[in-house]
């Protein structure tokens, strides 16, 4: 077992984002968190990387609990997320995004830096080396020396997730990766994952495309106002009247809007 959330709880003020949440993802899934706008899943997100501390409720990475651990800590330990808005550096080169991702597992410390000396170059080099080598992963070979905002949407969003695998991550966190893409980077995307998956990493994701979950997932929660409503395989999930209610639900608000 890779990631275990044991009865997570998350009050802001009065309103219970997550409320007494638990699912366990095994090593080399594809795992799919899905549920209405505002169900709690980027909140879940930040309870796992520990952007901010559960209200209550535990979780459990490797066995080992991981709550209150500062964010960087929990990048060593081996999660890493990619955010629902594209957080790249727009000025810097997809080489250059990709190797910032690379450092939070460099060795060489702050004096070697500003020194230069013969084994920080090397590790610089080596370090530019794997960035190369994760741009041809996600297949932005040919792009090391465009600047990210000149790179298109797609692109950039695969660019994220170089970034994210450059710490080595065995939990990959991925919040909305096919948001604005169209179907051809969709269909990229999807193919992306699933590589993704060959390299043993495990993959939770937070997504809306739902044939790309259905197609994609081992696996799948469905949040709704905080509160886990359905855990099953895609097919389940599909049949399972409570989504089903949960979804329609959120379509007739949404005419009414
Ligand atoms: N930092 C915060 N402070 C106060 N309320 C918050 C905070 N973050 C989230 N919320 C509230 O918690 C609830 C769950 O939000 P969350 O962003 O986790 O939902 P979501 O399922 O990710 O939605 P979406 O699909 O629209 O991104 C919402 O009502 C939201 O307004």
């Amino acid at each position: 077992m890779v990631l275990a959330v044991e009865k997570a709880c998350k009050n802001f003020g009065g309103l219970a984002a997550v409320s007494d949440v638990s699912f366990t993802i095994q090593k080399g899934e594809i795992f799919g968190l899905i549920g209405p706008n505002g169900a709690g899943k980027t909140t879940m997100f930040n309870l796992i990387t520990s952007m901010f501390p559960l209200s209550s409720g535990e979780v459990l990475f490797k066995d080992e609990n991981i709550n209150g651990l500062k964010p960087n800590k929990i990048t060593e330990k081996g999660i890493c997320r990619t955010f629902q808005n594209i957080r790249l550096f727009p000025k810097m080169s997809a080489e250059e995004n990709v190797m910032v991702g690379v450092h939070c597992r460099s060795k060489s410390g702050v004096l070697s830096s500003v020194f230069r000396t013969k084994s920080q170059r090397k590790e610089e080099e080596e370090i530019r080396q794997r960035a190369n080598e994760l741009l041809e992963f996600v297949g932005l070979e040919g792009y090391a020396d465009v600047t990210a905002e000149n790179l298109a949407y797609g692109q950039q969003r695969r660019l994220e997730i170089a970034r994210a695998m450059a710490s080595d991550p065995q939990l990959l966190l991925l919040d909305e990766p096919a948001a604005g893409m169209n179907e051809t980077e969709t269909s990229d995307l999807f193919q992306l994952i699933k590589k993704i998956q060959t390299r043993g990493i495990t993959v939770l994701l937070i997504e809306h495309d739902m044939p790309l979950v259905m197609n994609l997932c081992d696996r799948i929660a469905v949040l709704n106002f905080g509160k886990k409503i359905a855990e099953g395989t895609p097919e389940e999930i599909q049949n399972n009247p409570d989504v089903i209610e949960a979804y329609l639900g959120s379509e007739e608000e949404e005419d009414y809007a």
